[in-house]
């Protein structure tokens, strides 16, 4: 059995990688040995294989016996342990949730049910580093897979809605508190139905303003608002998060020398855990849109086409019917005014799962079976 060793399975992500491992039986394939930041010699989680204690997730003696690591600790985690590890000769497979690595020559940005040619080949090739993508690029292609496989996607941009908890899961409490106050100074009048609305929108717009208003992790209200940057400002009018669109989805896909364009805006919405994204199409040629849903809905085995009606698409392609799920819906598929082969869609998809956790889960079980 392959010695896995588990760092980083407390914090949210990896409680949706435990939970996933769980569900499908991961543990009883490996031997797991779980390792901590903050609890060294704590009690590790018994996952059916007995009671063990934490070890040190900084012990490089301790980390180099391990066949495979699974880290969502974190970037700086990564940073610090990462080139100290491979320095003192380790070769084992290092599977990592975190940004640092992904636009690194020798790692691949792993999302088997797109890119498990690219996946091949590397291991072919002795490849070691394999890194989960951005939550947003991961979960646009899983949705678009089709299309892309079929190599009639000219450009493509991505305009999101992303939740809370692409934050951290401090913001995800952050939200809530946030909806309890707005409620709160709204509650009186609410409760009176001759209150007028403008008297209720201005105590919320009051309070959302007010310098009490708890945004210590957003820094801004989001709440009743929203918030249109995401990550670090790159200093040339693009935010962190969009230049991901383009850098990791080429790499992905492995289109090194002809990349296709991926831009668009990256927008905080008060979503819990599913990021949403309005997508505009060029496509190379004109495709009848029956057959775009066939090439779609025929990709993987999660996307899901939804009709562009509206008794459907307000049910089915929300955070509220996706989250928690690992279905990724696209629909609003529609020609646009601009020409034949200009199209919309729109996607929903649990940033946590196909976002975060499961394609580390699965790049797991592709190195114990190869
Ligand atoms: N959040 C997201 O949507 C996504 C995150 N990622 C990446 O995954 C990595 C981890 O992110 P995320 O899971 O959000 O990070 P968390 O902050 O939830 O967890 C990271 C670590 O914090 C420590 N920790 C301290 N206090 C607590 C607590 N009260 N509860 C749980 N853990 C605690 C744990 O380490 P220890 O047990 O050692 O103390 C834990 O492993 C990051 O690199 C991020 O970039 C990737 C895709 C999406
Ligand atoms: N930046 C994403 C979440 C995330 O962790 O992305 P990355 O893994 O690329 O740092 C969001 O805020 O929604």
């Amino acid at each position: 059995m392959k010695r896995v060793g588990l760092i980083g399975w407390r914090g949210m992500v990896g409680s949706v990688l435990m939970q996933r491992m769980r569900e499908e039986g991961d543990f009883s394939l490996i031997e797991p040995i779980f390792f901590t930041t903050s609890n060294l010699g704590g009690q590790a989680p018994d996952v059916g294989q007995g009671t063990s204690l934490l070890k040190d997730a900084k012990n490089i003696a301790d980390l180099k016996v391990m066949d495979i690591i699974i880290t969502c600790q974190g970037g700086d985690y990564t940073t610090e342990i990462f080139p100290q590890l491979r320095a003192a000769g380790w070769s084992g497979h290092w599977i990592d949730a975190a940004s640092s690595l992904r636009m690194q020559d020798d790692t691949v940005i792993i999302l088997d049910p797109v890119n498990w040619d690219v996946i091949k080949q590397s291991l072919s090739c002795g490849g070691r580093n394999w890194i989960g993508g951005n939550c947003t690029v991961s979960l646009m292609l899983m949705a678009l897979g089709g299309l892309f496989k079929a190599d009639l996607i000219e450009w493509v941009t991505a305009m999101t809605y992303q939740a809370a908890s692409g934050a951290g899961a401090q913001n995800m409490r952050e939200l809530l508190v946030q909806m309890g106050e707005a409620h709160r100074v709204a509650k009186g009048l609410l409760e009176d139905p001759a209150s007028a609305i403008l008297d209720i929108d201005r105590e919320v717009a009051g309070i959302l303003r007010d310098e009490t208003f708890p945004t210590d992790n957003f820094g801004v209200p989001l709440a009743g608002s929203l918030i249109p940057w995401i990550d670090k400002d790159l200093g040339n009018g693009q935010s962190r998060e969009e230049w991901k669109g383009q850098a990791e989805t080429n790499k992905i896909l492995g289109h090194v020398a002809t990349p296709v364009p991926v831009d668009g805006l990256c927008v905080r919405i008060g979503a819990m855990r599913c990021h949403s994204q309005a997508l505009t199409i060029k496509l190379k040629q004109d495709v009848p849109l029956e057959d775009i849903h066939g090439l779609l809905a025929a990709h993987n085995d999660w996307v899901k086409v939804v009709p562009n009606q509206r008794d459907i698409t307000v049910k089915d392609l929300t955070p509220v019917a996706v989250t928690g799920t690992l279905t990724v819906p696209v629909g609003r598929l529609r020609k646009l005014a601009m020409g034949p082969e200009y199209i919309s869609a729109f996607t929903v998809g649990d940033q946590l799962l196909w976002g975060a956790a499961e394609p580390l889960r699965r790049m797991l079980r592709i190195l114990l079976e190869a």
